[in-house]
């Protein structure tokens, strides 16, 4: 990416002044930036498939857990927000995007990428070899940077979270994978902070999401599901918004937002109301701001929906190079060809319950990702019962 602008800085300027007022960068680190150059890229094109030596679960008859739904999870949520907690679908989503989560951090040292897997979880013949830049541990070295337990999440009769465990390591691209309403979302949403659990703990880099939550979200870059974004904003606005939020000053803002409107090939379209944005193009500035502050910790939910396949391949890169200098990435999606690809690491959510988990290479074995999942999920429905879809009217 480049470091200069885009050469229209009018499209910061607003006639509010709140745009304008530059914020102390506070000596936050966070102006190493995203995906810098210094990093090295692992150019990686297949599955980064991690070490064998890490733990796969596999818990398909694990038994649906009722012990923790009465019980208020350890620490209070009392600093947290409250968005999102009530019952209703859509409360569950409201405010998740009006906010940008997190505070500018620095992902850290370059490090940690993707192991062959041993005997017994080795890669399907014929894939793609990966490579493990040398000098660099592999992820399943690396330490625990998010860590989940016990976590269960009812909305009323709906047992939505079910006794999750997850352990995010530094350096992973981390995949959530799921059928539709099997509890990825609820699960990214208690794992930020965004929805209180009933049940259970989580940690980001050791902080208590309910007991330390400014610590926590301060690491952290959240896409959530559902896009609501300030819409009136230019798109330079929404990315300097965003930026001076987290504590950048205004010249970084200004240049990252660059940075990142070219990175995602937005740079004509930041002068443009969001609103009249496309929404993948909605879906590639609400990234951007995520990324801004240049967090330790990104939780996406569905980046690549309704994003051409170029801006797809566009966004793996942009992961890779931010994993590749330390960040870890938690990210939900329906492609399955897609997260074999980009993720090192993958959970299989199945009616709240993570079935397996591991690294890559662990959970598919020697199948496709979609192979394992639709094995896990129960099989493909047939429609046998739809023959009247050929009777064809008029
Ligand atoms: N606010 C809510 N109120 C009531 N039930 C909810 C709410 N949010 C989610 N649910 C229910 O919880 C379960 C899990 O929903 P969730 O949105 O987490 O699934 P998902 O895996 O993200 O689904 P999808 O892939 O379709 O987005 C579903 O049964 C859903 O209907």
């Amino acid at each position: 990416m480049s470091a200069g602008t885009t050469g229209n800085d009018d499209v910061y300027s607003t006639s509010d002044a709140t745009w304008t007022v530059d914020a102390d960068d506070d000596g936050t680190t966070a102006a190493q930036g995203t995906g810098s150059d210094d990093h090295d890229d692992t150019g990686d094109t297949g599955a980064h498939d991690a070490a064998a030596g890490d733990d796969m679960t596999d818990d398909r008859t694990g038994s649906a857990t009722t012990a923790a739904a009465d019980s208020p999870p350890a620490g209070s949520p009392s600093g947290a927000t409250n968005q999102a907690r009530s019952g209703k679908k859509r409360d569950k989503r409201a405010g998740r995007a009006t906010r940008p989560q997190g505070a500018a951090a620095n992902p850290g040292e370059p490090d940690g990428q993707e192991a062959r897997s041993g005997s017994g979880t080795s890669a399907p013949a014929g894939e793609t070899g990966t490579k493990r830049p040398t000098g660099r541990p592999a992820v399943t070295q690396q330490p625990v940077v998010l860590r989940a337990h016990g976590l269960v999440k009812r909305y009323g009769q709906t047992l939505a979270v079910d006794d999750v465990d997850l352990e995010i390591r530094k350096g992973s691209i981390f995949g959530v994978v799921g059928p539709n309403g099997a509890g990825k979302t609820t699960t990214l949403s208690v794992l930020t902070g965004l929805l209180r659990p009933d049940a259970g703990t989580v940690t980001v880099l050791d902080h208590d999401v309910w007991s330390d939550p400014t610590a926590a979200k301060r690491a952290m870059g959240v896409l959530p599901d559902r896009l609501r974004l300030f819409d009136r904003l230019t798109g330079a606005q929404m990315l300097f918004y965003s930026a001076t939020l987290h504590g950048l000053d205004g010249k970084t803002a200004r240049s990252r937002s660059a940075d990142l409107a070219e990175a995602f090939g937005l740079g004509d379209a930041l002068g443009r109301p969001v609103a009249d944005y496309s929404m993948g193009m909605s879906k590639k500035i609400a990234l951007a701001a995520t990324l801004i502050h240049s967090p330790r910790v990104l939780v996406l939910d569905e980046p690549f929906e309704s994003v051409d396949p170029v801006s797809a391949t566009t966004i793996t890169d942009i992961l890779r190079r931010y994993t590749a200098g330390g960040g870890t990435v938690v990210l939900s999606s329906h492609s399955m060809e897609l997260v074999q690809r980009t993720c090192d690491s993958v959970a299989i959510i199945v009616g709240g319950k993570v079935l397996a988990a591991g690294t890559m290479a662990q959970v598919r074995g020697r199948r496709s990702l979609e192979d394992k999942f639709v094995e896990l999920a129960g099989g493909r429905p047939v429609a046998e019962s739809m023959e009247w879809l050929h009777s064809f009217s008029g």
